[in-house]
């Protein structure tokens, strides 16, 4: 029998990163400024605006609630957790993601590569001294990597949109909710409770040893391939990655109960992120050449040279 021994992780990531009382005092121009309309003339995150676009977003979320189940996720986790499938950089992986449009984004059909710096890119501009946080800008949707052929060539459904608990009732802030009738676990007694198999204040991540499950995503395994391959990122930026499609918890307070107190500290940050992701979305072109060594820097500082995914 073969004993695996965790190695303890660097020191950094214990770290739970206090957030700046009021990080607007310190900007010189005001920081990043909201825009009033994403780039099809609708306000962001508008799931009713009649567009074709729409019709699109609306027929994922009919999928994604109907498949996505308890023991769909407990199998795709164990699958995809083993990370034997490929071994890459993660500007490698990046590039990977040229390719991809998100099907579930009422708000962008750019490359993801785009997304992802502009993303970085607005942080950074606010938050100079956090490269911990930029970094997380450039690989929070990494994860989308699972489209990609060399990883199954996983359906939308199972790879992108928001995210919620499974094992527990969906509740009811959900994009587009009434999918979920057609939900197998939304019949079953065990799941379809408020606390369903969670108790109480059990935390989002207890230990490895109870873990909320996640639907499957980008969000999940990104977060896997982060841990796996040792990164000492800290938490709060690991913390961003697992949740940040999380709209349930951090828009609409939902499953709030299933938080212990280092959750709602990272909670902060994850309220930060989350400005940018969404609200960074633009046909304004970064230019990767220009800001690309900045990125590799990050990049060593904080992962192996070369990553199992
Ligand atoms: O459509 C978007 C997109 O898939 C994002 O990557 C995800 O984080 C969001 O939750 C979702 O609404
Ligand atoms: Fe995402
Ligand atoms: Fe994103």
């Amino acid at each position: 029998m073969t004993l695996v021994v965790e190695q303890p992780r660097p020191a950094v990531t214990r770290e739970v990163k206090s957030i700046p009382s009021d990080p607007k005092e310190s900007l010189m121009d005001g920081g990043f400024v909201v825009p009033d309309a994403n780039s099809f003339g609708h306000t962001f995150r508008d799931y009713n605006a009649e567009s074709e676009r729409q019709k699109t977003v609306e027929e994922f979320y009919r999928m994604n609630h109907i498949h996505q189940t308890c023991d769909f996720v407990k199998r795709m986790r164990e699958q995809y957790g083993k990370l034997d499938r490929v071994e890459m950089s993660i500007w490698e992986c990046i590039e990977l993601l040229n390719e991809f449009v998100d099907e579930s984004d009422p708000d962008l059909d750019e490359p993801q590569i785009e997304h992802l710096l502009q993303t970085a890119e607005a942080i950074r501009k606010d938050y100079p001294e956090e490269d911990w946080l930029h970094l997380t800008g450039l690989i929070h949707d990494l994860g989308k990597v699972l489209l990609h052929p060399s990883f199954g060539q996983l359906p939308q459904w199972a790879v992108v949109g928001d995210t919620f608990p499974v094992g527990c009732a969906f509740d009811e802030c959900n994009v587009h909710h009434k999918y979920f009738e057609e939900n197998p676990d939304h019949l079953d007694p065990k799941y379809n409770t408020k606390l369903g198999v969670y108790s109480e204040g059990c935390g989002l991540e207890n230990n490895d040893f109870i873990i909320i499950l996640m639907s499957c995503g980008h969000d999940d395994y990104m977060y896997l391939v982060a841990k796996g391959n040792k990164t000492s990122l800290p938490l709060a930026g690991l913390f961003i990655i697992r949740y940040h499609s999380f709209y349930p918890l951090h828009k609409h307070g939902a499953h709030q109960y299933l938080m212990n107190e280092e959750d709602k500290e990272n909670l902060k940050w994850l309220h930060v992120f989350n400005k940018y992701d969404v609200y960074s979305k633009s046909k304004v072109r970064i230019d990767v050449e220009k800001v690309k060594p900045y990125y590799l820097s990050l990049i060593e500082k904080y992962f192996p040279a070369k990553l199992k995914w």
